[in-house]
């Protein structure tokens, strides 16, 4: 890499995560566009500054940024990221575990969907990843603590996918209601069987939405003006759409509703939330849709009772364990119970298609994309989702000896004192910084700094024992 970190031997061999993580990307991260440019744009050539101190610090460009795309990322997403100049490799589907970690080591930039596991162990192989985008809604398949605590930011789509998902419920309910995905496959193989008994209008029914956020509130919209009544329910107390109520515990939305629909994320409060106590709470004949995680339903008890014919119907588009990608076996992912699936009757199966529709996936590949370059060409935490949201306005590269320092750190007493010791030896222009649990997140524009100065400014930040990474943008 062509970066000024090259040109610096003493940190070279340097074997702590934390120390190996902020290698060159992170001293020489320079912004190769101009800031006044929106960041689509290609990039340009480097400022006049930066052009003149290649000989001793060779700024970074943004050809040397390394981003892994798994999952099919939207090529929405993929056009933004390269028109930067960035190197991105894409990929179709996830990779197991040990091709994860092949591949991780050499990347600056990671984007993925909801099968990717970033697990701890997964990213202390990630040795030069600065940031990773969720191109979905959850995060769960990412350690965002260990990622946060080791300078890694994490970006997400908090809502593009929302009302994809909501009218896929909608049609879920109408399906079951009417058991209609069964006759079409009678149908489709050459049996005729019309019938009325145990097929329902949704008119006049109660829904109940455990989870009122993005996706929940959406669907109660929907919901209502099909003529549904709809009952929520969620750990914090929100404002119901139309005429919907709001009840006290799952218990009570579980003995209220016809229809039970899961968007709550993946925590160790909902794990196997809806297990065989709860679905025994659920009105006989009942129906329950999860398209949120496979692991907030107890699949065993969902099976059991609708042999009983306690559940009436179900639909569930996500699963425990899934496959890596299209065409993959589906039989081995759910061990004993994928048979038991098959086999009952008026249960629609689909391949976690909540969010999988054209405008969703465009629109998450550009939020998420943006989001990115935002973070790598301006080191702009707003809407991480694991790091507090900072910013300043854009950086005047064209005024000589700017320079931007970003210093993750941990939120302890006594940093801003030590750093800003360090940066009043210039002159600091603008500064802002927000912590989150234990990472802070400090964001500085500095004039008055010789080229010659940087490498020093930069090591007097990493000496600081409260420091998790530096960047100097220049
Ligand atoms: N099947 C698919 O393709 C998709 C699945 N999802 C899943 O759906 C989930 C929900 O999505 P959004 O509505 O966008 O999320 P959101 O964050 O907007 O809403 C989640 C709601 O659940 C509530 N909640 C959290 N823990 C709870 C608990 N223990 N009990 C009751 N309520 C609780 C929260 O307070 C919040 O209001 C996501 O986390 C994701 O896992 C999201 C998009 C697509
Ligand atoms: O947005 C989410 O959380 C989803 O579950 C959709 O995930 P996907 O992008 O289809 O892997």
């Amino acid at each position: 890499m062509p970066t000024a970190a090259r040109d610096i031997p003493e940190r070279n061999g340097i074997d702590t995560l934390n120390r190996s993580v902020s290698n060159s990307f992170d001293l020489s991260a320079s912004l190769s566009t101009s800031p006044s440019a929106t960041f689509h744009s290609p990039p340009t050539s480097f400022s006049k500054q930066a052009s003149a101190s290649a000989k001793q610090l060779k700024p970074f460009q943004t050809a040397d940024v390394k981003v892994l795309l798994l999952e099919n990322v939207n090529q929405t997403g993929q056009s933004i990221l390269k028109k930067q100049g960035y190197q991105v490799e894409a990929m179709k589907s996830s990779l197991a575990e040990h091709e994860l970690i092949e591949k991780i080591k050499d990347v600056h930039v990671i984007g993925i969907r909801s099968k990717t596991q970033l697990t701890a162990n997964v990213l202390k192989h990630a040795k030069n990843l600065i940031v990773i985008g969720c191109f979905c809604i959850g995060t769960n398949q990412v350690d965002l603590k260990y990622a946060a605590e080791t300078g890694i930011c994490v970006f997400n789509s908090p809502f593009s996918n929302s009302r994809s998902v909501a009218e896929l419920m909608i049609g879920e309910i109408i399906a079951l209601a009417r058991q209609f995905t069964d006759r079409s496959l009678e149908l489709h193989k050459g049996v005729w069987n019309k019938v009325s008994t145990g097929c329902w209008e949704v008119r006049g029914k109660t829904l109940g939405i455990v989870g009122y956020g993005h996706v929940g509130s959406q669907l109660s919209v929907l919901a209502e003006s099909m003529g549904m009544h709809v009952i929520y329910y969620d750990v914090v107390n929100l404002m119901g759409m139309g005429t919907s109520r709001q009840v006290a515990s799952l218990d009570d939305l579980l003995q209220g509703a016809d229809f039970v629909t899961l968007h709550v994320p993946e925590t160790d409060e909902t794990k196997n939330m809806i297990s065989t106590a709860q679905i025994e709470k659920m009105r006989n004949g009942a129906y329950l849709i999860n398209a949120s995680r496979g692991t907030i339903v107890d699949i065993p008890a969902l099976i059991k009772a609708m042999q009983s014919g306690k559940i009436a119907g179900a639909a569930l588009d996500v699963y425990p364990n899934e496959p890596g990608g299209n065409g993959e076996n589906f039989h081995n992912q759910l061990n004993d119970f994928t048979e038991d699936l098959r086999n009952l009757k008026n249960i629609i199966l689909t391949p976690h298609i909540g969010g999988s529709t054209e405008e969703a996936q465009s629109a998450i590949g550009v939020e998420v994309a943006e989001a990115l370059v935002n973070y790598v060409n301006f080191g702009t935490t707003t809407q991480a989702v694991n790091m507090p949201e900072v910013t300043l306005r854009s950086l005047t590269l064209e005024e000589p000896n700017h320079v931007r320092v970003i210093y993750i750190h941990k939120n302890v007493p006594g940093v801003l004192r030590r750093v800003n010791e360090i940066l009043g030896d210039h002159n600091v222009d603008k500064q802002m910084t927000d912590s989150r649990g234990d990472v802070a997140y400090l964001m500085a524009d500095i004039s008055s700094v010789n080229v010659s100065e940087i490498k020093d400014l930069y090591q007097s930040l990493e000496d600081l024992g409260s420091r998790i990474r530096t960047r100097v943008l220049y």
